[in-house]
């Protein structure tokens, strides 16, 4: 048989931010040809471990080795180097550069001090060819979709032919044919020995890659084993430090007879079209369908961030005007987007300033703020999402990816909407937190909110919708409910208008 080398060792890395220890003594080995799963609750130090082992982040303890001997990384690109590459959970694309530049970025072909444009996107083309993608490599990354931004980030760290591979939750903007291309992928290269270390909060992802696994609960590595003597409600328990139940709450058993939002022949220009939706209250509909049919245009129209440009928009039986954001709130419709860095956090603030961020401005009392009140509100809101915070003050963007998106949600939440649209709201959140945040949903429809939730999860759209729509080329292509949705029937609607 043959032998399988160790690439890296890190042994007993600690990592401190100002005090605060979020890893702790974590010793990993990466071995040739083996795929590493890095499992554990938003918050638990998976991507600074990362950081540590790919330059980016330089360890308050402890130390790296690389084929026997030391290494100490001054940055990323020295890591890159040595082997190493890293696609990011927050994507460090350029916006405004190609795709094929932006894979390419770092090692560009060139003829004296010029870039060989062409034989650079021929060459990134190739590298997308061999995970088994195709995107226009000459189109800018910002008019990409989330999966195609993702697929980019991916292509951008195999671009240098990585001995190991780490990927940051690769398929949280992915459909389930783009998650299989890339599980063939990973299995391609480590025959090829390369070394794959996956964090993701889908356990698909790791049960179709992975050999071993390691569960990483507060800074500190709390199990591990090979993967297949291991199930997916052990790992979870594991994760979560108790036994876990993977239980959706108990959706509506009767249908409300109130109709709070209606859509009729809703149009935005002509990307999306013939938009009839009833938005119960009390309820949460389901927006589904296969990526780009037209769900991110409808969130945008019924928020008001790209009004519709046709139809009528009603709320409580009276027509309503939605043209910008600062409307639909009067309306008391509060919106998650989908892309949390641009859209839903100001990033430069703190956790504190973020979540009242709505509701500042109604606190204050004859122009003084209340800071009794506030400090409660932040707290509260801290609380009811599990935020992995270390103080109030602190950056939003120093946050760990799926506390961000929580901070997301409480902002939101604060505003006490009758209507709450989500874009994609359990996106790089844990297990645990997912269904908590569930729960919550539930519990908002039971004061008679209504929820419209947009989702590519599949599971997430059959578990928690009272109904659901799916959308095809721009249009609504059926509409069942929750308690007959089938994912065969979903993806019958999603292939086909009509779906017969
Ligand atoms: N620059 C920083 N300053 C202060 N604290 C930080 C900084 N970067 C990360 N942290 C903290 O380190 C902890 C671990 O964060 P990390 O991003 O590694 O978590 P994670 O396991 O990857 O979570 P997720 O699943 O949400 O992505 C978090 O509590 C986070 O707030």
């Amino acid at each position: 048989m043959e032998t399988k080398n160790k690439i890296l060792t890190g042994k007993n890395l600690s990592k401190e931010f100002n005090g605060n220890v979020v890893l702790e003594d974590v010793s990993i080995e990466c071995i040739e040809g083996t795929a590493i799963a890095i499992v554990g609750e938003n918050g638990a130090g998976k991507s600074t471990l990362m950081n540590i082992i790919s330059g980016g982040l330089s360890p308050s303890k402890g130390k790296i080795e690389m084929d026997g001997k030391e290494v100490v990384f001054r940055n990323s690109v020295a890591a890159r180097k040595k082997g190493i590459a890293f696609a990011h959970q927050e994507l460090s694309l350029m916006a405004e550069m190609t795709v094929g530049e932006n894979i390419m970025l770092g090692r560009e072909p060139m003829k004296g001090p010029f870039i060989e444009q062409k034989k650079l996107h021929e060459q990134a083309k190739e590298i997308l060819d061999e995970i088994g993608y195709q995107i226009d490599v000459n189109r800018l990354v910002s008019n990409l979709s989330p999966s195609e931004c993702q697929i980019t980030e991916i292509a951008k760290a195999w671009a240098s032919k990585p001995r190991i591979l780490i990927l940051d939750e690769p398929t949280s903007s992915l459909n389930k044919e783009e998650s299989e291309v890339l599980f063939r992928f990973i299995r391609k290269i480590l025959e090829k020995n390369v070394c794959v270390i996956l964090i993701s909060h889908r356990m698909d992802d790791i049960y179709q890659t992975c050999t071993q696994v390691f569960v990483l609960k507060d800074g500190k590595f709390v199990f591990e084993s090979p993967l297949k003597d291991t199930t997916e409600n052990m790992l979870i328990s594991k994760m979560v430090g108790r036994d876990f139940k993977n239980v959706y709450p108990e959706r509506r058993q009767k249908k409300s007879e109130k109709i709070k939002v209606s859509i009729r022949n809703g149009e935005v220009n002509s990307r999306i079209q013939k938009i009839n939706i009833d938005i119960p209250e009390g309820t949460v509909v389901g927006i589904g369908g296969l990526e780009g049919q037209g769900q991110r245009e409808l969130s945008k129209a019924l928020f008001g961030l790209s009004p519709f440009t046709k139809g009528d928009y009603m709320i409580d039986g009276k027509k309503v005007k939605i043209h910008s954001p600062s409307e639909a709130i009067k309306y008391k419709i509060a919106y998650v987007p989908e892309d949390r860095k641009t859209e839903g956090l100001c990033l430069s603030l703190s956790v504190r300033e973020n979540i009242l961020a709505m509701i500042l401005g109604k606190n204050a009392k004859f122009g003084f703020i209340n800071k009794k009140m506030e400090k409660q509100e932040t707290e509260e809101g801290i609380r009811q999402f599990g935020i992995k915070v270390n103080h109030t003050g602190m950056k939003v963007s120093h946050l760990s990816g799926g506390n961000q998106q929580k901070v997301v949600f409480s902002k939101w939440i604060k505003t006490k909407p009758e209507i709450l649209y989500l874009n994609e709201p359990t996106r790089g959140v844990d297990v645990q937190s997912k269904l908590e945040i569930y729960e919550l949903i539930r519990d908002l429809t039971k004061t008679g909110v209504s929820v419209v939730i947009f989702t590519s999860d599949m599971l997430e759209l059959i578990g928690l919708s009272d109904e659901i729509y799916i959308m095809y080329e721009g249009k609504i292509s059926g509409h069942i409910s929750g308690k007959e949705a089938t994912e065969e029937r979903i993806m019958q609607f999603s292939a086909k208008e009509g779906g017969n």
